[in-house]
């Protein structure tokens, strides 16, 4: 079945195109002939059961999984035209054009100032007050300035679970990436700080382009405005969210959203 985004407006920019995707660990296929859009400027959202190859699909669009021996991709991922798969790939420029923040909040053991200032300065040469600027944006994006901007020397570990998690967005905002890539960025939070990271979220999508990859349907519901269903590596249903979730075209997209499965 084809499972590209045929709701797309025929003036959508898709900042990634995933064509023909397969991926493996080893002999094992984790991921099986992906075909979808990431439209820019949208919120795309990937959800399934424990094992779909979500995480995957996230890992390859900034080729994290090529840190690991033995995981390979096939296929074609055209950010902006441009196949990022293929050898030649420079891996910092492509990590610094689409950033990823993970399902544990991942501070540096360094200050809240140094967690920002660390990435910005492999890409950037600023001086200290154009530092000190980037280093207030990206907190303001990331709605952590106010908490954060008595104590910009204090660990980044010093800070809540929830604050830990947004000072990972400033930080990957900070080097102004094209997409930014969400694994479970809530699933280790409360309610109030997944409230707060999903405003972020609608917020961020105003700049950026935005891959999440979620356990939660209601959150997926709630921020995203494209879903991928994925089951056993395949892309089972892909549309527009409120489509998707109202009224889904595959039986077993329906039977997982209404939790007859999963
Ligand atoms: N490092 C690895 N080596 C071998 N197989 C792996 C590895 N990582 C993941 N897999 C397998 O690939 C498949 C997809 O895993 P993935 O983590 O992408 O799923 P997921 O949908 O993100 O799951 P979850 O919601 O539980 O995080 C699973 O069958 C998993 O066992």
């Amino acid at each position: 079945m084809n499972t590209e985004n045929n709701s797309q407006s025929s003036d959508a920019v898709n900042a990634l195109e995933i064509r023909n995707l397969n991926f493996y660990y080893g002999s094992f296929k984790g991921l099986k002939d992906i075909n979808m859009n990431i439209e820019e400027g949208k919120v795309t959202a990937f959800i399934g059961p424990s094992g779909c190859g979500k995480s995957t699909l996230l890992r390859t669009m900034n080729r994290m999984y090529d840190l690991y021996p033995g995981q390979r991709a096939e296929g074609e991922i055209n950010f902006y035209g441009n196949n990022i798969l293929t050898p030649g790939q420079d891996l910092n420029l492509l990590r610094s054009r689409i950033g990823m923040v993970f399902q544990k909040p991942t501070p540096f053991p360094m200050s809240i100032y140094e967690n920002i200032a660390f990435g910005v300065r492999l890409y950037e040469n600023l001086n200290r007050s154009e530092m000190d600027e980037r280093v207030e944006w990206a907190l303001n994006k990331a709605a952590l300035w106010t908490e954060a901007k008595d104590k910009l020397n204090q660990s980044g570990l010093s800070l809540s679970g929830g604050q830990q998690q947004r000072l990972c967005i400033a930080r990957g905002v900070a080097v102004k990436p094209s997409v930014i890539l969400l694994d479970e960025p809530t699933s280790a939070l409360d309610p109030i700080s997944t409230g707060k990271i999903e405003e972020l979220i609608s917020e961020l999508k105003n700049e950026y382009t935005i891959a999440i990859v979620t356990h939660n349907m209601q959150q997926a519901a709630r921020v995203s405005d494209y879903t991928a269903y994925m089951y056993l590596g395949s892309l089972i249903e892909f549309g527009k969210t409120d489509e998707l979730f109202i009224k889904p075209k595959r039986k077993e997209t329906e039977d997982y959203i209404t939790g007859r499965f999963g």
